[in-house]
């Protein structure tokens, strides 16, 4: 046995069912329990006692998180509680990186070159994309793609074995396997894995060489629900030496399913360890009772699933709001005017940073994007671009990884005419073609050289000689004058990151795996491809939440995303039949815990909301969810009062304290609406009336609250704008808004500005209008001579007929000059991107759960649990022809259509601000960049982009 633990604080605390499962003696233990029950302490509190208590090594236990920042944050907590650094040799992280780490150590047991590289969902797309044209196969690329990474997720069979032939098979099936099996034969051939494979190849070499992982204690697995078939394949794999597993999760918060997650892995483990100890957490520390309840009604409308009890720990609080509005665009405002409300009646002591909206799909957030934008309040994006995901970066690190493996045709063939080199598309898709045909790799085939040698120079050196030898700041100027110093700016933080990664790998020491005697070990010497591996791995990292600057920003997120967070405010839009549960879903029992798990992120105020039409125009209505429609009595329609009492218990339950009345009330707009009565709780009631063409305000009989917008931005702005806007706001590129991209990204705080420009833009046309008619048909105003920073931006379409540039001093003209508009008219026409507004639920039902001698508090049987996926993001559907320019150079003469590169962040809310001040003039704030200080590399390379601040006098406006 060893000691006790230097410093027990992580046992501080713990509730006595929590103890139990921390210190079980079984070697099997699942705790299984609710939302905010604390599982994931436990699970850290339980690893914890393995090492201090029971006595095993920290290199000999596995702990599989969902997601890196799960994982990153797991290792802090468990290094505070161990206090001398041990918890570096723990094996944790993800499936994903915990099978590249074995695979890079003992790989070549099973064939495999040691240099091999990581195909991330683009070269995946791209790969796939090519064989069907180039076989002229008939089937979707990205249906191919789905369907060859759910054969290689069930993880019962090798690939090879998949696809041999059958016989009755229908066309399709034929032709998925063709695709499959060219798939396979291209990334062999390019030494890549792809995420799949990372999890197939990992288990291929623990079940052929168990020696592997003779030294592993125990095996301990976060948020089990999301594991599919090849994970808990993996599982078992790590532990077959003791066969000493942990797990926690909680099926009713399985939402992945469509992702490939495994129903039944929990009946799997409980059927093949008998003697599987089952701790269930019954203590909610998360949400008031009010929230609880509610939640709990909805989630046991499924009479199928697992039965376990949850308790508040917290006071009862506030009833739950359903609110029904008259429209989306009432509905947004809704929200935004409720956000404001709890601010203000809080005294501030509840911020934006408190506050969550949660979409069932990513194009729901469009209207709140914009009336956040109308309003000026700044937001996040969960999901959003992340910093390595950036065209100029991906450019160098596509260059990183062909300097690794030249043999990487996908990353040779984005490079290749980057910077220009004459080299067109067609030429680089010919070459491409050639290469799988001949499998000779486009490297040689143009160098006729076995590639480049082992450099012994540093990381940083080889990105600087790169970036020097490519001349890139002049490429980056040529390519992108309009910002090609941020771009620039980019690229010179990376150049740090690099520099930072190396030093921790100095710092810390590598992530070698415990020597196994009687086996060598392959050892990692090089620092490009661990760097390489970490960029790639770290697809699933949250953004939003680490920002570094300080400003509060309400977020926006899907439910999906947001699991295992929590917010004291929510709110939850559009929940209307056909939205959730989602038309196009066929298992209703996946979007009820959708639900469920929406709704269980908020700790003291929660608001469920639907617009009663689809848009002001339609005829029909939506029909409530029928999630909600059996218990809609339980909720509030409208929102609490929030009066003293009411946010004294919000305080206690936030444990925060409550500004005096003084405060509050002192700070309160003269005329301010301390009641949710803005908006009629009946919206039939004002059928047919319209906004007051002034703000945000109905001409209905309760429109009390005073405007909220600024002048021009209101309602009627929005409506009645004589201009078509030319760009997206981030979810009308919903195909983007997924956890690995969102390139042309419009925040909006763009959009707030490009109004104003709009409407700034209208006013100049009817002043010219006005003035035509005073004047000669060929004389000009003398305005068009003029260049004052105070003029309203003049229209884009008149500035461009001109062929002149925006006035510099004029707050918008970044918006409505031609390299505005150029730009913004690169954006990508929205695509749904069916991982988050389009995937299809696969159509099982959840299982009864076996037999396996345990029962049910109530004695009714017991319930499988559905499992989900903590792959990285999954192929979508979306394809982008060839692949070639996606990340990199996008506006090739000779190429096909342009892609998005435009610095998407760069105008995303969360980094810039435009706080309108009147129609002629505002300030316009670019991003600070991202910090360097106090943040270690990898967990910069997880965040997402953070643009920088460039202060460009006399052309930004005023700051
Ligand atoms: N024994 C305890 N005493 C007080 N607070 C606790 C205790 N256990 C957990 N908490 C708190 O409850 C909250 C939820 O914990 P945690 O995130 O671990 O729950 P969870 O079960 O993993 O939730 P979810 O399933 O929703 O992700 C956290 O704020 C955590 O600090």
């Amino acid at each position: 046995m060893a000691q006790p633990a230097p410093n027990n604080s992580i046992f501080d605390g713990l509730n006595e069912s929590q103890r139990r499962a921390v210190t079980s003696a079984a070697d099997t233990v699942a705790i299984l329990a609710g939302p905010g029950s604390g599982k994931t302490q436990t699970l850290t509190a339980r690893v914890v006692w393995l090492i201090d208590h029971v006595g095993y090594h920290p290199q000999d236990i596995v702990v599989a998180t969902f997601t890196v920042k799960a994982a990153r944050e797991m290792k802090e907590r468990i290094g505070k509680s161990l206090g001398d650094g041990r918890e570096t040799k723990i094996i944790l992280g993800t499936f994903h990186s915990i099978a590249r780490r074995y695979l890079a150590a003992y790989g070549r047991l099973i064939g495999l070159n040691e240099k091999f590289g990581i195909a991330d969902d683009s070269d995946s797309r791209a790969i796939i994309v090519r064989i069907c044209k180039r076989l002229q196969l008939q089937v979707d690329p990205a249906h191919a793609r789905a369907w060859i990474s759910k054969k290689k997720a069930k993880g019962t069979e090798m690939p090879s074995r998949v696809v041999k032939k059958e016989p009755k098979k229908t066309p399709q099936l034929e032709e998925l396997e063709t695709c499959y099996r060219e798939y396979q034969k291209h990334l062999e051939s390019s030494n890549l894995l792809d995420y799949d494979d990372l999890l197939v190849r990992c288990a291929e070499l623990l079940r052929k060489f168990p020696a592997c992982v003779s030294n592993i204690q125990a095996v301990l697995v976060d948020e089990y629900q999301d594991t599919n078939g090849i994970q808990y394949d993996l599982m078992k794999l790590f532990a077959q030496q003791h066969r000493r597993i942990t797990i926690v999760g909680d099926p009713d918060q399985s939402i992945y399913g469509w992702r490939s997650a495994e129903i039944g892995n929990l009946w799997k483990l409980l059927r093949e360890f008998r003697a599987t100890e089952e701790v269930s957490l019954e203590q909610n520390y998360r949400s008031s009772e009010f929230i609880l309840n509610l939640s709990l009604q909805v989630i046991e409308q499924d009479t199928k699933r697992y039965k376990k009890s949850l308790k508040p720990v917290h006071n009862k609080g506030t009833r739950p709001v359903l609110r029904r509005l008259i429209s989306p665009d009432a509905e947004a405002d809704w929200i935004i005017s409720e956000i404001r409300r709890i601010i203000m009646m809080s005294g501030s002591m509840i911020t934006h940073n408190d506050v969550a909206i949660l979409i069932r799909s990513a194009y729901l957030s469009r209207h709140i994007e914009s009336s956040l934008g109308k309003a000026g309040i700044s937001y996040r994006m969960v999901g959003g671009l992340k910093f390595y995901e950036r065209a100029e970066i991906k450019t160098i690190i596509d260059y990183l990884r062909v300097i690794h493996q030249p043999e990487n045709n996908d990353a040779l063939a984005r490079i290749l005419n980057v910077p220009r080199r004459g080299v067109g598309d067609i030429t680089i898709r010919g070459l491409l073609e050639e290469a799988e045909t001949s499998g000779m790799s486009v490297w040689r085939r143009i160098s006729q050289v076995d590639g480049p040698n082992d450099t012994p120079i540093g990381l940083v050196q080889i990105i600087e000689q790169l970036l020097s030898s490519l001349d890139f700041q002049r490429h980056l100027q040529t390519v992108h004058p309009e910002d090609h110093e941020q771009r620039w700016a980019n690229v010179q933080e990376f150049v740090a990151l690099a520099g930072d990664f190396v030093k921790e790998l100095e710092l810390k020491g590598d992530e070698s795996l415990p020597e196994i005697e009687g086996i060598e070990q392959a050892k990692e010497v090089d620092v490009l491809p661990r760097f390489l591996a970490n960029v790639a791995l770290a697809t699933d990292a949250q953004t939003g939440d680490d920002d570094q600057d300080s400003k509060p920003r309400v977020t926006i997120s899907t439910i999906h995303a947001a699991k295992g967070l929590e917010w004291p405010v929510v709110f939850v839009p559009a929940v209307y039949d056909g939205s959730i549960p989602h038309s196009r879903s066929d298992d209703i029992d996946e979007e009820r815990r959708l639900l469920y798990v929406a709704m269980t992120r908020a700790q003291s105020l929660l608001y469920l909301s639907y617009p009663v039409r689809p848009s002001s125009e339609a005829n029909q209505n939506n029909e409530m969810s029928p999630f909600v429609s059996s218990i809609s009595r339980s909720f509030a329609e409208k929102g609490p009062c929030l009066d003293r009492h009411v946010m004294k218990e919000i305080a206690k339950v936030l444990g925060r304290e409550l500004p005096s009345d003084e405060k509050i009330f002192g700070a309160l707009p003269p005329g301010f609406s301390t009641e949710d009565n803005l908006f009629p709780v009946d919206p039939e009631h004002v059928r047919g009336l319209q906004w007051d063409g002034q703000g945000d305000v109905f001409n209905g009989p309760r429109a009390k609250r005073p405007r909220i917008h600024g002048p021009g931005m209101g309602k009627a702005a929005e409506e009645e704008r004589p201009w078509q806007k030319d760009y997206l706001t981030t979810m009308e590129q919903a195909s983007k808004f997924t956890i690995s991209n969102l390139p042309g990204f419009i925040s909006a705080s763009a959009h707030q500005a490009a109004l104003v420009a709009a409407n700034a833009a209208a006013e100049a046309k009817r002043k010219e209008e006005r003035a035509q008619k005073l004047r000669l048909p060929q004389q000009k105003s003398i305005m068009a001579f003029v260049k004052t920073g105070s003029e309203p931006a003049p229209p884009p379409a008149a500035l461009a007929s001109a062929g002149q540039t925006a006035p510099a001093g004029n707050a918008f003209s970044k918006k409505s000059s031609p390299g505005f508009q150029q730009l913004v008219a690169k954006q990508p026409q929205p695509v749904i991107q069916p991982d988050l507004a389009s995937h299809k639920l696969g159509p099982k039902k959840m299982p009864t759960r076996p037999t396996v001698g345990h029962s049910t508090n109530d004695g009714s049987k017991g319930k499988a649990y559905p499992c989900f996926s903590s792959s990285p993001p999954r192929p979508d559907s979306e394809q982008n022809g060839n692949g070639i320019s996606e990340a990199a150079d996008d506006d090739e003469d000779d190429g096909p259509p342009p892609q998005p590169t435009r610095a998407a962040a760069c105008l995303h809310a969360t980094t810039c601000t435009t706080v309108p001040k009147g129609l002629g003039s505002s300030v316009f704030r670019r991003p600070a960049g991202l910090g360097r200080d106090s943040i270690t590399p990898i967990e910069k390379l997880k965040k997402p982009f953070k643009p920088l601040t460039i202060n460009k006098p006399g052309r930004g406006g005023k700051m």
